[in-house]
């Protein structure tokens, strides 16, 4: 018996020494949050983040204890000293679950979202560049259904396209070979493992099924980085614009207003440099980005020596800390009133200074540390794509999230991972009427 009671004791002096011993020990979580990362894992596992986090930072207030070593807070004033450019706050381990630590002599799989050393960063960002900037990115110009999901084969083309040079033929295929399905299985392992660092080594070693996501085709850098993020921010502008009638109203103004000064021309792919132009349709999406960002869990960071203080909490070096964008993309400090509502206004009639804090403090594409290099091409794809949509189509979400199924028999769910995701939001496309 007296291996089980020293197993027993030692989980109960673990759990213990976190609850009542541990540096953070004084900043309020969930019971078993405070005593084990299992409580994270396994929410994260039933895709309740980022909800969660909100539900969370509204029950303990505006630092809570999400781990027994890492916490979220919500003071968008200590955005720049974790996320700002020249931090000395690294990324925590979280992301060290695709990677694999038991592979000898370093482990170059060129991932620039996972990539821990900084050195090695800098290399592939310069040489990385090129390929993400806004001229790249422009040399690639040329019933009720489940949206989602058609945006997502899209994503597909369009990222194999960057990066091989020619599209896997999704679109006109109608099926993306089962690439994309792979994805949220990789995101969902991730996120939970992620929260038990120790469980990710062992898992190399031991588990081939930890493994899954590195059998997915498309489970690198651009694509994974790419597709969803560029899926849900096209997808969320659209119905973020499509449900609000005022807004609707405003953008459909604007489109007319460049048709008639032939700017723009029904039936022609826009050029970025014309569609750039229409800034009520430019807010939109930086509203659905602040609204619903894709990557919306708080993204750990490790305090530096010599730690740190937050809002009256003293926070040790190599505690992980983070701000969630969904949590930052609701503060009044940064944003003005009413954040949790769609209001292009908020950009469209910002001063200068205003619109760049309310750019400088997004976490929508990353803090400046770890800014997103496909930031620039996600935006001139969006922006055409967003324009060309809104120019063919008139746009009405059938059901809603949560809600009843639409008459397509699909119920609008939200699945929150790494990334958060939709599926069955119900859309219907008729000709615009302008024609
Ligand atoms: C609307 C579309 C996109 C959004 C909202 C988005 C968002 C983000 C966010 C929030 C991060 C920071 C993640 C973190 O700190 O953990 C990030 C990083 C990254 N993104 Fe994007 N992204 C988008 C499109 C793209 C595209 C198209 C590519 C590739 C062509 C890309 C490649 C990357 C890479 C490589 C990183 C890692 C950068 C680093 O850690 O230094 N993203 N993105």
């Amino acid at each position: 018996m007296w291996p089980l009671y020293s197993v027993v004791l030692a989980i109960f002096a673990y759990c213990f020494y976190n609850r009542y011993l541990h540096p953070l020990a004084h900043i309020l979580g969930h019971l078993f949050a405070t005593i084990s990362p299992i409580w994270l894992a396994w929410q994260s596992w039933n895709k309740r983040r980022p909800r969660l986090d909100l539900e969370l930072h509204r029950r303990y207030g505006s630092v809570v204890r999400i781990k027994p070593n890492e916490l979220m807070f919500s003071n968008p004033g200590y955005f720049g000293q974790v996320y700002g450019a020249g931090t000395k706050f690294t990324k925590g381990r979280r992301y060290e679950a695709p990677t694999d630590r038991t592979i000898k002599g370093g482990y170059d799989k060129l991932d620039l979202l996972t990539e821990m050393d900084l050195q090695k960063l800098r290399l592939q960002n310069r040489y990385a560049g090129p390929i993400y900037s806004v001229n790249n990115a422009e040399r690639h110009e040329g019933q009720p259904l489940d949206f989602y999901h058609e945006v997502e084969l899209f994503g597909v083309d369009l990222m194999t396209n960057l990066s091989f040079a020619h599209p896997f033929g999704s679109v006109q295929a109608g099926s993306d070979g089962g690439h994309m399905a792979g994805m949220p299985r990789m995101w969902r392992w991730w996120i939970w493992i992620g929260c038990i660092p120790w469980l990710n080594e062992v898992d190399k070693v031991y588990a081939p099924w930890a493994h899954v996501f590195l059998k997915q085709g498309l489970a690198m850098t651009n694509e994974g980085a790419g597709v969803d993020t560029m899926s849900w921010t096209f997808t969320t502008s659209l119905v973020g614009i499509a449900q609000n009638p005022e807004v609707y109203a405003r953008v459909k103004a604007e489109l007319s207003h460049v048709l008639e000064e032939g700017l723009i021309v029904i039936g022609k792919a826009p050029a970025y440099e014309a569609a750039v132009q229409l800034k009520y349709v430019q807010a939109c999406i930086h509203q659905a980005i602040r609204l619903w960002p894709n990557i919306a869990i708080s993204l750990p960071r490790v305090v530096p020596e010599p730690g740190m203080e937050i809002d009256g909490h003293s926070i040790p070096a190599g505690m992980e800390v983070g701000i969630g964008a969904k949590k930052l993309g609701q503060s009044t400090d940064i944003f003005g009133p009413e954040t949790e509502k769609l209001r292009p206004e908020r950009w469209s009639e910002a001063s200068k200074t205003v619109w760049n804090d309310m750019e400088s403090r997004n976490l929508g594409f990353g803090g400046p540390s770890r800014k997103c290099p496909g930031m620039h091409f996600a935006w001139v794809t969006l922006t055409k794509v967003l324009t060309a949509f809104l120019l063919e189509f008139d746009v009405k979400v059938l059901n809603k999230l949560d809600g009843k199924p639409g008459p397509g028999g699909n119920m609008w769910k939200e699945y929150d991972t790494f990334v958060t995701w939709w599926e069955g939001v119900e859309i219907e496309l008729r000709e615009a009427t302008w024609r």
